[in-house]
C-alpha cells in the first residue's frame, strides 16, 4: 500500500492513492489514450474505497480511513489502452460538500454503492441518484448499482430481489459483490469493466498526446489539482 502524508488540493490525504497499469503494450507507444472519469458515490463505510481499491491496486484495503474530499485511482484497462480514473468520493457529507460539483463535473460513468448489511445505505440510494441528476449528469451516462459486502451473507439485511426491484425501477444494472473477499475479484473487476465497455465509443474528455518513449501517461496529483475539472 503506497503511504504518504501529501494532502491534495481538496485537502485530501492521497494515502492510497495508487496508479496501477495492467498492461504496457508497446502497440501503443505514440498512440494517445483515453481517460474515462468513474465516479463512486454512496453512504459513509460502505465501502467504496475498498471497492475502488480492489479493482485498481487488486487486494483489500485493511484499514481505510474515512476519505476526505476524494480520493483518484487509476487503472488501465485491456480496451485499447484504455485508462479509467476513478474518483472515490466521501461518503461523510462534512467531507464532501465542498466538492459535489467537481464529483459530476464531465464524468462519464457513476458507480452507486450501498452496504448489503446496512438498510439505510439501501434507502439512501434514491437520494443519490437524485443527487446525481440534479447536477445534470445526461440520461447518457452509464451507471450502475453495487451492493458491497457479500461475504456477511449472514447479517445481509436486503435481498438481491428487493435491490433488483430497485434497479429495475431506476434501469440500472445491479452487482452484489465484496472488495474483501478475493473470490469475488473478478466480480468488482467486472463492474468498473462493464462500464469501461459501455465507454469504449464515447468521446474521451481529455486526450494525451503519449511520449515516443512511454507507453503510458501518468497525469500527477498536482496536475490534477491545477486542473480539477479535466479530470
Ligand atoms: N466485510 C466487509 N467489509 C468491508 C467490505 N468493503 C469494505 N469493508 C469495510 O467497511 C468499512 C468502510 O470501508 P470504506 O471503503 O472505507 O468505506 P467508504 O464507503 O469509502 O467510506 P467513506 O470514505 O467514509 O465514504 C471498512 O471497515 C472496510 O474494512 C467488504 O466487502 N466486506
Ligand atoms: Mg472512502
Amino acid at each position: 500500500m503506497a503511504h504518504n502524508d501529501n494532502r491534495n488540493v481538496y485537502g485530501s490525504p492521497a494515502r492510497y492513492h495508487t496508479r496501477v497499469s495492467t498492461q504496457l503494450h508497446p502497440e501503443y507507444d505514440c498512440l494517445q489514450t483515453r481517460i474515462f472519469k468513474i465516479i463512486v458515490i454512496g453512504d459513509s463505510n460502505v465501502g467504496k474505497t475498498c471497492l475502488s481499491y480492489r479493482f485498481c491496486g487488486g487486494k483489500f484495503l485493511q484499514n481505510p480511513e474515512a476519505t476526505i474530499g476524494v480520493d483518484f485511482r487509476e487503472r488501465t484497462v485491456e480496451i485499447d489502452g484504455e485508462k479509467i480514473k476513478i474518483w472515490d468520493t466521501a461518503g461523510q457529507e462534512r467531507f464532501r460538500k465542498s466538492m459535489v460539483e467537481h464529483y459530476y463535473r464531465n464524468v462519464h460513468a457513476v458507480v452507486f454503492v450501498y452496504d448489503i448489511t446496512k438498510l439505510s445505505t439501501f434507502e439512501s440510494l434514491p437520494d443519490w441518484i437524485e443527487e446525481c441528476a440534479r447536477h445534470s449528469v445526461s440520461p447518457s451516462v452509464p451507471r450502475i448499482m453495487v451492493g458491497n459486502k457479500c461475504d456477511l451473507t449472514d447479517t445481509c439485511q436486503i435481498s438481491t430481489s428487493c435491490a433488483q426491484r430497485l434497479a429495475d425501477n431506476y434501469h440500472l444494472p445491479l452487482f452484489e459483490t465484496s472488495a474483501k473477499d478475493p473470490s469475488e475479484k473478478e466480480h468488482v473487476d467486472a463492474i468498473f469493466m462493464t462500464l469501461a465497455y459501455k465507454l469504449k465509443n464515447h468521446k474521451p474528455l481529455r486526450l494525451k498526446q503519449l511520449p515516443r518513449e512511454s507507453s503510458m501517461v501518468h497525469l500527477s496529483q498536482e496536475e490534477d489539482a491545477q486542473n480539477p475539472c479535466l479530470c
